[in-house]
């Protein structure tokens, strides 16, 4: 479903090269976890794939979504694509929706522009797939503040499936959140994957979450892929000093949230 090759983005003034030479294919219903450093050029892999690159920034090489190449598509065909082909979560869920309206006009406006729905029959959708994401359907009747920012993430998902995304690229999705609430989007995603075998694509720099759900995984370092493999193997058996560096981190991490919460035994 997706198939990246030789991925390079230049700065265009300076020719700068940002991100070199990334590569790596991903089939439907599988999961992949890009992670690394900040700045390490995980967002901008992400945004080639988009075909939503500043325009600063020039990509060079192939990035595939099913036949169409994003960084050759036309503008149109990758904006068409964005509505329905692939989704995105980004790491704000406040900026994702209009502050000044309901969640229930946001979902019935973009699903009768998208979908050519009748007002009931969006409605109607927009309750079917906030239950999918475990949400009560009095969420149509709130405004974003009003909703925390879990359940905000919950609903932008809840939007994509209902615009029948076959990949989804979630950019940072937890991280703005709590411990709770980044569980449960988890949780979401992990279910997507097992129920509806929707591809996703997740960026993180909390290996735990990538841990939870990748079957790949790309470590980035200085916009330069330095280990990738399924997961299990660069999680038992890192090659790269980087990645070691990463899942020692991790492992330390969980040793010491387990210890705050006055646990026995230590496992990641
Ligand atoms: N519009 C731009 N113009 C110039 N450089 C940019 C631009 N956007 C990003 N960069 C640079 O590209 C590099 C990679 O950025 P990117 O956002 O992909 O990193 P990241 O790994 O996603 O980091 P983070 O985890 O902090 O989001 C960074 O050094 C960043 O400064």
């Amino acid at each position: 479903m997706v198939r990246l090759e030789q991925v390079s983005v230049r700065h265009a003034a300076t020719g700068r090269v940002i991100v070199s030479d990334v590569g790596f294919t991903l089939a439907r219903g599988r999961c992949l976890g890009i992670v690394g450093e900040s700045g390490s050029g995980k967002t901008l892999i992400c945004r080639t794939l988009l075909g939503l690159l500043p325009p600063a920034l020039a990509a060079e090489g192939q990035a595939f979504f099913g036949d169409i190449d994003m960084i050759r598509a036309a503008p149109e065909t990758a904006r068409r694509l964005r509505g329905t082909g692939i989704g995105t979560i980004l790491q704000q869920p406040m900026s994702a929706f209009d502050p000044l309206y309901t969640l229930g006009a946001q979902f019935v406006e973009t699903f009768r522009d998208k979908l050519g729905l009748s007002k009931e029959a969006a409605r109607a959708l927009g309750r079917e797939k906030l239950a999918q994401m475990n949400l009560p359907a009095t969420v149509m009747r709130s405004y974003p503040h009003q909703l925390s920012g879990g359940m905000l993430q919950r609903c932008m998902i809840a939007l994509t499936l209902a615009l029948k995304a076959k990949l989804i690229v979630a950019d940072e999705p937890t991280t703005a959140l709590d411990a709770q609430n980044q569980f449960q989007v988890l949780e979401c995603f992990r279910q997507l994957r097992e129920r509806l075998h929707v591809t996703l694509i997740i960026v993180s720099h909390d290996l735990g979450a990538v841990q939870m759900l990748a079957d790949h995984i790309l470590v980035m370092e200085g916009g330069r892929c330095v280990e990738a493999g399924e997961a299990k193997t660069v999680f038992n058996a890192p090659q790269h000093e980087y990645t070691r560096y990463l899942v020692r981190t991790r492992l330390a991490l969980t040793r010491g949230f387990q210890r705050a919460l006055g646990g026995g035994h230590a496992s990641a």
